[in-house]
């Protein structure tokens, strides 16, 4: 069963768990005058540690520059960034690059893996840019996990659209990051390799506590994480907790998606 969360009453419940990212009155602007466009117009949001979230909204609510905004890939106009408790905003670019790198993990739609590196050498590319070895059961763990272990030596383009996402997927993973940040990660496969794919993220977060935060169009997709924040103008509009398919698209319908 879902539980809606009204707008008014979300801060209340997100803020029972000690938060892994949070987000204070962010607001990002682009253009200027007539053709100004306020993405983020003052949102206040918080993901709390071990838990799944997508975010939803209707196109141009300002998912992605959400996203990008808390995951230091953006900066924003106005407002604060916490991940744990280090402020994002208030860092320099080389320390931001650092944290990326080391407390980060992202999984986008388009794979992003480096054609010229085997899967392995692309599952353990992080953690070699920050200069760590990986623990080799932990690798063991995931690239078993993923159903990965007999395309270890492929390069991206001998591997399926969900082979390469799940070697995606065990790239973001491995550092044990304290959170995953998700764009649209099934955007580009099949319903099948797409339902693996969340499934995989989803049993990260339940069998090892990993954090991920996801944006996603897709109600199906969204049904896979405990929570929806949803969006509407660049402004948190609501949220579900324990969402199903039907219960995501009733509360899209009312934000006039
Ligand atoms: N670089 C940019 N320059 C100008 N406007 C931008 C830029 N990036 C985003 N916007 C505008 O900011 C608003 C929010 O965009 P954003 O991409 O965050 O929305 P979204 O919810 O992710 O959309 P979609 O679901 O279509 O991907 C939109 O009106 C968009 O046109």
């Amino acid at each position: 069963m879902s539980e809606s969360i009204e707008p008014g009453g979300a801060t209340t419940v997100l803020q029972a768990a000690r938060p892994a990212v949070r987000a204070e009155g962010l607001r990002r602007t682009y253009g200027r005058g007539d053709a100004v466009v306020h993405a983020l117009a003052g949102v206040d949001v918080e993901f709390a540690r071990g838990e799944f979230t997508a975010i939803m909204g209707p196109s141009g609510s300002g998912k992605s520059t959400l996203m990008h905004c808390l995951a230091g890939l953006d900066t924003a106009d106005a407002g604060r960034v916490f991940l744990g408790d280090t402020e994002l905003t208030a860092l320099r670019d080389a320390d931001l690059t650092r944290l990326r790198r080391e407390r980060v993990g992202f999984v986008f739609q388009s794979f992003n893996l480096l054609p010229v590196l085997d899967a392995t050498e692309n599952v353990l590319l992080p953690l070699r840019l920050a200069g760590r070895s990986p623990d080799p059961a932990w690798f063991d763990d995931v690239v078993r996990r993923l159903g990965l272990t007999g395309r270890l030596h492929h390069r991206p383009h001998e591997l399926s659209g969900g082979q390469q996402q799940r070697v995606a997927v065990a790239r973001a993973l491995l550092p044990r990051p304290d959170v995953v940040f998700a764009d649209e990660p099934t955007g580009n496969l099949d319903s099948r390799s797409g339902a693996e794919v969340l499934s995989l993220l989803r049993g990260s977060v339940r069998e090892v506590g990993q954090t991920v935060v996801m944006v996603t169009h897709d109600p199906v997709a969204a049904s896979y994480a405990d929570r929806v924040v949803l969006l509407a103008d660049g402004r948190i509009a609501g949220g579900l907790a324990n969402p199903t398919p039907d219960a995501v698209l009733d509360a899209l319908r009312d934000l006039g998606a």
